[in-house]
């Protein structure tokens, strides 16, 4: 009799830096033990390939994905654990001083069969000099949402990190057949423990999704000029954290949680989140 088991997802917790075969490293020892866990898919964080002090050294590192040594050596770890790998990096634009803020899925043969360019870009500062940001400097907003797309998890819909601000793009994936959205993120410490597990928390409410977030975490230079807030998690559609990491400089690592597409269906049945349209308009 065939065994039925509920599906596995993993995430992803690291700190990358400027070196690009460094993170490399940790991601394939990643995917190692997640195959191992007996995850179907790994989530790895945006920016897994690397983190820049600079919009100057983020341009200078990016390499097309086709010839990139990080994509190219996390297709051969995918391909060799057999597990998907979802995965966020930089990739070069059509615009010589601009690149993207994109995010790949691996399938288990090690082919890259989904790609998502973050719509949202994070411009920041915060009076108190805490945060100061300016990705819009080296990067060119995505122009399209991806449609969800079947995996062995479900149907998988990609956002990135500062996307999560925004409620109408998870709303049109849930649309449009999502069970899963995904957050890879690099967030800051300030805004991350102020903001990160209440968005991601009504996003999975609101949407009836799972939500997939992996994370960045602890300092990404020697002068720990930028720190992320860590906190990787999986939450349920019903909004329960199902998975987490924690905050500490060091602490990389993995986590899992089942994904059980029968309690998304439960949960949807039970109370159906119809809309007035009529009165507000629609997404989507
Ligand atoms: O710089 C890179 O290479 C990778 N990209 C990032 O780290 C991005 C842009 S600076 N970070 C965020 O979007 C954090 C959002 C955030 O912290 C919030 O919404 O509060």
């Amino acid at each position: 009799m065939k065994v039925l088991r509920m599906p596995l997802a993993a995430i992803g917790q690291i700190r990358s830096t400027a070196s690009v075969s460094h993170n490399l490293k940790l991601c394939q020892n990643l995917v190692r033990k997640a195959a191992a866990a007996g995850a179907d898919a790994l989530f790895l964080p945006e920016a897994s390939d690397y983190i820049a002090s600079s919009p100057q050294q983020s341009l200078s590192l990016c390499q097309p994905l086709r010839t990139s040594s990080f994509v190219l050596g996390l297709q051969d770890a995918a391909k060799e654990h057999r597990i998907a790998v979802n995965v966020g990096v930089h990739e070069p634009s059509s615009n010589p001083s601009k690149i993207y803020n994109t995010l790949l899925w691996i399938t288990p043969d090690g082919s890259i069969s989904q790609t998502y360019r973050k719509l949202h870009l994070f411009d920041i500062h915060l009076a108190d000099g805490t945060v100061n940001l300016r990705e819009s400097a080296s990067v060119s907003p995505g122009e399209a949402l991806t449609t969800p797309f079947s995996t062995a998890l479900g149907n998988v819909g990609m956002l990135i990190c500062f996307d999560l601000r925004f409620p109408e793009p998870s709303l049109a994936l849930r649309n449009r057949g999502a069970h899963i959205i995904t957050y890879p993120s690099a967030f800051t410490v300030a805004t991350g423990e102020a903001h990160w597990e209440t968005l991601l928390r009504a996003r999975a409410i609101e949407t009836q999704c799972y939500v997939i977030a992996s994370a960045q975490v602890g300092a990404h230079d020697e002068e720990g000029k930028r720190k992320s807030w860590g906190h990787a998690m999986i939450i349920d559609a019903w909004g329960k954290v199902v998975a987490k990491l924690g905050g500490d400089e060091d602490e990389g690592g993995l986590a899992v949680a089942e994904v059980d597409l029968g309690l998304v269906e439960r949960i949807r049945g039970e109370m159906s989140l119809k809309r007035r349209e009529g009165v507000y308009g629609s997404i989507e």
